[in-house]
């Protein structure tokens, strides 16, 4: 049985005040035995965040890191550091990060690695731009992000790692990828997944984002392959999240 995953990705927004006034707003309201609640926050907030969700049910996670475990790599923090600081999940490769930040397949690939070597889950992202959507390569473009992105990882930390499938023309637009089309693609995911890994791709959870909100989670996570939902703006406010969170 794959519990389901409703990941917050705060992006670069709230600062520590605002970040602690958020779990205190949320505080027990998030607190499913059946839906692993997280939150992706700025580096900066991890510290407290980590500490602030302390008795609740609340994981904590970054959204980026580097591969390298120290040395002269001027504004990156490493795997080693968010360990530290008790960091159960991180996001990579968020189209964002390859859009803005030039980052590609193989450098997915080695912080997947490295993230799983340090033992924080690693949250995969993957997803087409419209064009390519419209070109009809969806299905091609996402099989060839996923499998550089899995590349080496082994059988038994493949179950570690959240796939998180993000069709980029839905992402903070308004515009959600209907329920059926996010879980066609999430269902070939898979399929993908277990050309390489077999049964154990059943096992693997696979999260739908872009524009997920109070008003459509229900329907996504209604879907036979869809696990989760990696959540931008609508995790932003404690309401919406804690009812992102309580989705029936
Ligand atoms: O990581 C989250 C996604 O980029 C979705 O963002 P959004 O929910 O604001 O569309």
């Amino acid at each position: 049985m794959r519990k389901p995953i409703i990941a917050g990705n705060w992006k670069m927004n709230k600062n520590i005040k605002e970040a602690l006034e958020f779990v205190k707003e949320v505080g027990s309201r998030a607190d499913r035995d059946d839906v692993e609640a997280v939150i992706c926050a700025p580096f900066l907030q991890l510290k407290d965040l980590k500490e602030a969700t302390k008795g609740t049910k609340i994981k904590v996670g970054a959204q980026n890191m580097h591969f390298e475990t120290s040395g002269a790599f001027t504004g990156e923090v490493s795997a080693e550091m968010l360990q530290e600081i008790g960091m159960d999940y991180v996001i990579i490769g968020h189209s964002e990060r390859r859009e803005y930040f030039g980052e590609t397949d193989e450098t997915v690939n080695k912080k997947v690695l490295k993230a799983l070597q340090i033992g924080i889950n690693p949250i995969l992202c993957c997803g087409e731009t419209l064009e390519q959507r419209e070109a009809g390569v969806t299905k091609d473009h996402v099989k060839t992000q996923i499998l550089a992105g899995l590349k080496d990882v082994t059988n038994e930390d493949l179950v570690k790692v959240v796939i998180a499938y993000e069709p980029i023309w839905a992402i903070g637009t308004g515009k959600t990828a209907t329920a059926e089309q996010a879980n066609d693609v999430i269902s070939y995911i898979r399929e993908v997944v277990a050309s390489v890994y077999g049964d154990l791709a059943n096992e693997v959870r696979i999260q739908y984002g872009g524009s997920v909100k109070p008003a459509n989670v229900a329907e996504i996570m209604g879907q036979s392959d869809i696990d989760g939902a990696l959540v931008g703006g609508a995790s932003l406010k404690a309401d919406d999240y804690v009812a992102l969170v309580n989705f029936k």
